[in-house]
């Protein structure tokens, strides 16, 4: 059988994966993305990308000033969910400016990018298996076919396949919680882009504009500990969505009334991995830290995460020494933000008298408690 030789194989061609494609291949390497799916496809709802996250996307060519397809946050509005009461106006982080993105829109972006810069890609490819070796790895796909790389990128997301040959086996853990993502027209209704968070009773609802604000993204958060499906992503049926948010009033209801294509995306989590690199393998995105996403940094620590490797290999010789200073520079943030997103999802979920002095902390202080996150925004990977 005719093994192929790849330099570089990323697994995943989700935006951790495009995006570490094109940083690495800019550099100089020969890239390879094997990614699972038949075509490159992101189901659901929006992204949020912060300063941070924006910084990576300029860096690599694939966000303009202003960002193609992308929406300006001028922050967020809270609002109570029974008549949709304004209870307090949050400005943006001061870092820089936040842009929504249709997720199949940034990874258009991230997709075209990478084929502009040479990037292989490679559909269809589902990896079942990474061995080691001293001087390379070797990459067993479910059709049979054997490949050969001499550095493995595993961005194989929250689910990934290929934690355990680093980490050995952790299974997701269920949050309890339950994200229902839509999307629907909105043409002339927002004044001005800003996010609306309408926090109900162990439930909220974040709402923002996309495209021009001729798009309405929706998220909405419950807990269902009645939860029996192993899916992440599953087609959801709008009508219980609608029956289970049934008093949200206001303009979140009158949003929720119309939705007509909900997709579900249940949250399991693993804990920030332990080891992140071993040889000539390494984990980057949500492999290596799934995170809840409640200060919606996921995707940009992936692309954090993209831009530190590419800076390894410039400062270090040699795959390994390159692969072991990207999880020391790359572990400490992604548990810092991972552990903020855990605690914020806390204030998320409260219920009775402790969801109403929530939100009365929030109209007094929200300003300064959004100042209080700026270390997660101000953090500049290219700099
Ligand atoms: C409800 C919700 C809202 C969110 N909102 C935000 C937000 O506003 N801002 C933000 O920054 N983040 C947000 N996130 C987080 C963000 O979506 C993720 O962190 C991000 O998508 C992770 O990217 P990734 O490339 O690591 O993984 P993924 O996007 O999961 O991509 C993994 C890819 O690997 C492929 N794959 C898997 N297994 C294999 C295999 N064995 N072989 C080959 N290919 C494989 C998959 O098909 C997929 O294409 C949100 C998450 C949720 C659940």
């Amino acid at each position: 059988m005719k093994i192929d030789v790849l330099k570089f194989a990323v697994v995943g061609g989700g935006i951790g994966g495009l995006a570490a494609a094109v940083a690495l291949q800019q550099r100089g390497a020969q890239v390879t993305v094997l990614e699972q799916a038949p075509e490159l496809a992101e189901v659901g709802a929006g992204l949020q990308i912060s300063a941070n996250g924006m910084a990576v996307l300029r860096a690599l060519g694939v966000a303009g000033s202003p960002p193609e397809a992308a929406q300006i946050s001028h922050g967020t509005v809270l609002r109570d969910y029974r008549r949709g009461r304004v209870i307090s106006r949050v400005p943006p982080p001061a870092a820089g400016a936040t842009y929504y993105y249709h997720r199949a829109d940034l990874l258009d972006l991230l997709r075209d990018a990478a084929l502009r810069s040479g990037v292989e890609l490679r559909l269809n490819a589902r990896v079942t298996h990474v061995r080691k070796h001293p001087s390379d790895a070797e990459i067993s796909l479910r059709d049979g076919t054997r490949l050969r790389a001499e550095c493995v990128i595993a961005a194989d997301g929250g689910r990934s396949h290929l934690r355990p040959v680093l980490n050995g086996t952790e299974a997701p853990r269920f949050t309890h919680q339950v994200a229902w993502r839509a999307t629907i027209p909105w043409a002339d209704r927002t004044a001005t882009p800003m996010a609306t968070l309408t926090m109900g009773p162990g439930r909220h609802v974040v709402t923002y504009p996309l495209r021009d604000q001729s798009q309405m993204n929706i998220v909405a958060i419950e807990e269902r500990s009645d939860w029996t499906e192993e899916g992440w992503k599953l087609e959801g049926d709008a009508g219980d969505l609608r029956a289970r948010f049934a008093d949200f009033g206001g303009v979140t209801g009158e949003i929720l009334a119309r939705i007509d294509k909900v997709n579900i995306w249940a949250l399991f989590l693993r804990p920030v991995a332990q080891k992140w690199q071993n040889g000539r393998v390494a984990l980057l995105g949500d492999a290596a830290h799934p995170t809840l996403p409640f200060m919606a940094q996921g995707a940009c620590l992936a692309l954090e995460d993209a831009w530190v490797l590419r800076r390894a290999f410039d400062d270090q010789s040699g795959i390994q020494r390159a692969l072991a200073a990207y999880e020391a520079r790359r572990r400490p943030r992604a548990r810092a933000v991972v552990s903020a997103a855990a605690s914020n999802a806390r204030n998320f979920h409260l219920k009775g008298p402790a969801r109403i002095a929530a939100q009365a902390a929030l109209s007094l202080i929200g300003r300064r408690l959004t100042r209080s996150y700026d270390w997660i925004y101000d953090y500049d990977p290219t700099a």
